[in-house]
């Protein structure tokens, strides 16, 4: 299992917007203080995150290898179920049957998931115009769920729904969908060729109940989107086609049988993907549908991936290749100007740092350590800032690992602070002290007890035969010190401060002209203060 990271980039975004210590600092350059990659990867992935915020796929089975009476066509693919129609409908009917839910409530969440999954990969500062082309049954319907949310993310959303359902759920969506002014086009209305005037197009056509051939209108609108790969070699950007649950036209099994029908960019299966989703080759495949019961999973002998945090949707399959040499960020932010920056550079920490907090950055208090030994050779690694003030910045180890030794040695170090999403380093040298045993015991005990016996557990940077012996040593002391009561700090373990002698701040700009600011102190008329430079990037 690998473990699963999560973008958190959107989070940051939505949050930095409402922090009000930096909403009035932000207002001055609305929607400008974004990163955006300079050079798109490929049609596909311009726009995506590196792949260290792709969520990495965790599977989930119910009971692995376990056949049962219905398991027997639920194939497994790489771990993963893929559903034949019949039972695709089989679970739709056990949840809105004997498991109480909606088809209101599916659909709800079928629709934001696909929203959730097109925001995903699709950023709507580069693909901004959607067309949903919605279909007759409840498909449909999750196109015009997603496109509402679509609204709300920021996307410019038009629908074409030519086969109105006269059902209260269907006319609520579309209501709700016009109060929102989102424009709905007649098929008549809609331009031969698509690619000019949208940037994605959502295929809500046909899901699982799909049969036969596609009867008009939807023949001459899945056509649409089998042209577009014709215009796509005139034209240079093509809009991306996102199908909901089954590229529509294609056999719900057998996928596209004849090799001319649509070929999605991206699609988004529910549920559980059925079996056409064998078929897909485009470089986005997402699950969606997060409320599946366990009971349902364990009927049907589900292996599903498990859904990052509290993430609508997770990415299944692949994701896709990526050229390291050009995975690159154009950094937009608010200028960054002498006549900006606090005198004291510890003033102008604290401004960053709490901006950074505001951010909902995680671990604002990360920080990169670097010391070199009497060889000379450096050594870096993180550790957590847990206090800064006049006298320095603190952090707390062991004292006898490596950056101990190291530091013993040569008590001068490096720290080094970044803050993604808000385009900013900081960096901060310095000479070293440990800070007193006082200190350090009164920072030991207000950790979590378990870290404090991890401490005495860890003898830091050296080898251990086998992680079950750490364990096996912290279950003993667990044991003994069960009872209420003072865990003894050990003696090697304390803090260490390190007073500046230089900082730099560094807030990135686009074709890396970026701002840096170093700070140094300088003597005049015998007073210390801190002279503050620009800094070529
Ligand atoms: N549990 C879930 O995962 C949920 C999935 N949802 C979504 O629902 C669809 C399945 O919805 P359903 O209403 O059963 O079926 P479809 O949307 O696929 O479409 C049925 C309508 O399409 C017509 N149809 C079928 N074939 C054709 C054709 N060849 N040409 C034209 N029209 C066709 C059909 O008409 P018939 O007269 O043929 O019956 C219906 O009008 C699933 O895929 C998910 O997307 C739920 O939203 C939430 C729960
Ligand atoms: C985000 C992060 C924070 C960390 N914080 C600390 C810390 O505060 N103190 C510490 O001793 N190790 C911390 N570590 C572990 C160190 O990076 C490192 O593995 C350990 O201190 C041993 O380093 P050394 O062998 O160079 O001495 C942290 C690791 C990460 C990834
Ligand atoms: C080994 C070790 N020591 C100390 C720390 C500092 O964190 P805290 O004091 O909050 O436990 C960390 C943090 O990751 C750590 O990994
Ligand atoms: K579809």
């Amino acid at each position: 299992m690998r473990r699963v990271l999560c973008n958190s980039r959107k989070m940051i975004w939505s949050l930095l917007a409402q922090a009000p210590v930096s909403l009035a600092y932000y207002k001055s350059s609305p929607s400008i203080y974004k990163t955006k990659p300079s050079t798109p990867l490929n049609r596909f992935s311009s726009g995506f995150l590196a792949p260290i915020s792709t969520p990495a796929i965790r599977v989930f089975c119910s009971k692995p290898g376990k056949v049962g009476s219905m398991a027997s066509s639920v194939l497994n693919q790489g771990s993963i179920s893929y559903l034949t129609q019949r039972e695709a409908a089989e679970v739709d009917e056990t949840l809105m049957g004997p498991l109480g839910f909606s088809v209101d409530q599916l659909m709800e969440l079928a629709g934001l998931s696909v929203a959730t999954s097109i925001a995903e990969v699709y950023k709507p500062s580069e693909y901004n115009r959607v067309l949903a082309i919605c279909g007759p049954g409840n498909n449909g319907g999750d196109g015009l769920v997603a496109a509402r949310h679509l609204y709300h993310f920021g996307y410019k959303p038009f629908v074409c729904y030519p086969k109105r359902t006269q059902k209260p759920l269907y006319s609520g969506l579309v209501t709700q969908l016009e109060s929102l002014s989102i424009p709905f086009l007649s098929v008549d209305e809609l331009p031969v060729d698509l690619s000019k005037d949208f940037d994605i197009l959502v295929d809500a056509m046909f899901g699982f109940s799909f049969h036969g051939a596609p009867r008009p209108p939807f023949d001459e609108l899945i056509q649409k989107l089998i042209n577009l790969h014709n215009y796509e070699q005139v034209q240079q950007k093509s809009p991306v086609i996102v199908s909901v649950d089954i590229p529509s036209g294609w056999h719900v099994e057998e996928g596209d049988v004849g090799g001319e029908g649509i070929k999605p960019d991206m699609l988004v299966s529910l549920t559980a993907p059925k079996l056409c989703a064998k078929k897909f080759s485009g470089p986005h495949h997402f699950l969606g549908g997060r409320f599946v019961p366990p009971t349902i999973a364990e009927k049907y002998k589900l292996c599903l991936p498990q859904y990052p945090g509290t993430s609508m949707c997770v990415r299944i399959g692949k994701p896709p290749q990526i050229d390291i040499s050009a995975l690159r960020e154009n950094y937009i932010s608010p200028e960054f100007r002498e006549e900006q920056v606090e005198v004291d550079p510890l003033d102008q920490f604290r401004k960053w740092f709490d901006d950074a907090v505001a951010a909902n950055l995680k671990e604002p208090n990360a920080m990169a350590l670097s010391t070199t030994g009497k060889d000379g050779k450096p050594s870096s690694r993180m550790v957590l800032l847990k206090g800064v003030d006049k006298g320095g910045f603190v952090w707390y180890t062991n004292y006898e690992s490596q950056k101990a030794r190291e530091l013993s040695e040569n008590p001068h170090a490096a720290l080094l602070f970044y803050w993604d999403g808000l385009n900013r380093q900081v960096r901060v040298e310095g000479s070293v002290q440990k800070v007193s045993e006082e200190e350090s015991e009164q920072y030991f005990h207000s950790r979590p007890r378990g870290s404090q016996i991890g401490a005495i557990v860890s003898k830091q940077s050296t080898v251990v035969p086998g992680r079950h012996v750490l364990h096996q040593q912290y279950k003993e002391l667990e044991e003994k010190y069960s009872k209420e009561g003072l865990i003894p700090k050990p003696k090697h373990w304390g803090g260490y401060r390190l007073l500046p002698n230089r900082y730099e701040f560094w807030q990135g700009q686009t074709s890396r002209l970026h701002d840096r600011l170093e700070y140094s102190p300088q003597e005049i008329d015998g007073k210390l203060v801190w002279k503050i430079v620009r800094l070529a990037p």
